[in-house]
């Protein structure tokens, strides 16, 4: 029999994403979602391709009960990790360092690098670590690949890629920009250009990936020339719960007036600042809700939001020189109307615009936005992190000696 599907897993810091993909035709056989993990009530849902979705929840203490859960899942649809047709499991690892700028497969060696890399990923490499640990102890003979959001960068110029600090301690300490992302950077700039008929080498797009975690990216021909987190996911943007773009002198004050220690101050900027620092929640469908309300901190966490947004689309405007599109992606950019109307009103000047009709349409299906007349695309594009991560690691085992 010939193996040809491949698991995908997407371990965040509380939550697991996973997608079960046959590579022959790229037919997504199931997926599903594991949220809250650590918290009293986790909740699962599942979705086989050929059946009614299941959810329920439960106590999941920790990503190696979440990954067991998983297995189950699969195991009722006869998709089970025991099966012969799976060729590969991949991973999704958030920290590559600057060693990683291709999939990989996984070994004692690699799992090292990625421990190593904990510090600089401290919410992300840690769940990596354990899905790949429970995947293995699964499924001891299968190749595990792993899928680096630092990759996609590494095409960066110094100049992007360098911070303004003593060269020296930067490199003893290998500080620079990495950013994050990148399968999703790489997977929309792509769909972007095929949705303006340009081949990727053709097409200068700003992508801006606006989850929960958020970051922008300027892509010139198909490569990345700069992106918005730094040496670890917090720079940048105004996200779910972290800061983004702060003075780094905040962090001495705090720490010398305000008498925090450093994972005090670590804690404040990575889980209690971004928007739910701000107004108290980090969904943006609550904060549109609250705003329809005439909620003022609500109102002012979204202003906060938006001028952060369009200091970047200037800024990556200015990198790329001409730009063909600006493509939204992920669950606020997919979604928020609104968030996408606020970050280009007013830049026509740029050739840039929303048709407020187009704008309004609800659909999982790449698509403009902008006015047929616009100088510069405005698209939605829905990213596929998992998709992405599973034609990687499919091409990395495909006709190797790795698969038996
Ligand atoms: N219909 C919607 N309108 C506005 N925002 C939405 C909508 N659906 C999802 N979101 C936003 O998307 C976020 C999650 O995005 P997602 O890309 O799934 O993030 P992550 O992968 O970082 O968990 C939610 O926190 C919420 O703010
Ligand atoms: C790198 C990062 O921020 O990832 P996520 O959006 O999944 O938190
Ligand atoms: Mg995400």
């Amino acid at each position: 029999m010939t193996s040809s599907r491949v698991l995908v897993l997407n371990s965040g810091s509380s939550s697991v994403k996973y997608q079960l993909l046959d590579m022959s035709d790229s037919r997504r056989l199931a997926q599903g979602l594991v949220e809250r993990i650590g918290e009293e009530t986790s909740r699962v849902k599942h979705s086989p391709a050929d059946g009614e979705t299941r959810e329920w929840s439960g106590a999941i203490s920790d990503h190696d009960a979440a990954l067991k859960a998983v297995a189950q899942e699969l195991s009722r649809d006869g998709l089970g990790l025991d099966s012969p047709e799976l060729a590969a499991i991949g991973h999704r690892v958030v920290h590559g360092g600057k060693h990683f700028t291709e999939p990989t497969v996984i070994d004692d060696t690699v799992l090292a690098e990625i421990e190593r890399l904990i510090p600089v990923a401290p919410l992300h490499n840690p769940a990596n670590l354990t899905g790949i640990r429970t995947a293995q102890a699964l499924r001891p003979d299968l190749p595990q690949v792993a899928v680096f959001d630092t990759a996609f960068h590494t095409t960066m110029p110094e100049s992007a890629a360098r911070y303004a600090i003593d060269v020296e301690t930067a490199d003893a300490h290998r500080i620079r920009r990495y950013g994050f992302h990148g399968t999703s950077h790489a997977y929309v700039s792509r769909a972007t250009a095929k949705l303006l008929g340009k081949a990727p080498e053709e097409a200068n797009v700003i992508v801006l990936h606006l989850g929960n975690g958020a970051s922008a990216s300027a892509v010139r021909g198909g490569r990345c020339v700069d992106t918005s987190m730094g040496l670890t996911p917090l720079e940048g943007l105004v996200m779910g719960t972290r800061s983004g773009d702060l003075d780094p002198a905040v962090i001495f004050h705090l720490m010398r007036v305000g008498g925090m220690s450093a994972d005090e101050i670590d804690n404040l900027l990575n889980k209690k600042s971004g928007l739910i620092g701000l107004c108290g929640d980090n969904d943006m469908r609550e904060i549109r809700r609250r705003i329809e309300e005439g909620d003022e901190s609500a109102q002012l966490a979204f202003d906060i939001y938006i001028h952060r947004l369009r200091k970047y689309i200037g800024a990556y405007y200015a990198v790329l020189g001409r730009v063909d599109a600006v493509a939204f992606t992920a669950g606020v950019g997919e979604n928020a109307s609104a968030v996408r109307e606020a970050a280009v009103a007013g830049l026509a000047e740029l050739g840039l615009a929303v048709d407020d009709e187009l704008n309004a349409v609800r659909s999982d299906e790449p698509r403009l936005i902008s006015p047929p007349s616009a100088r510069v695309a405005v698209a939605v594009v829905p990213t596929d992190e998992e998709l992405e991560i599973a034609t990687q690691t499919y091409a990395l085992v495909k006709g190797s000696d790795i698969l038996t």
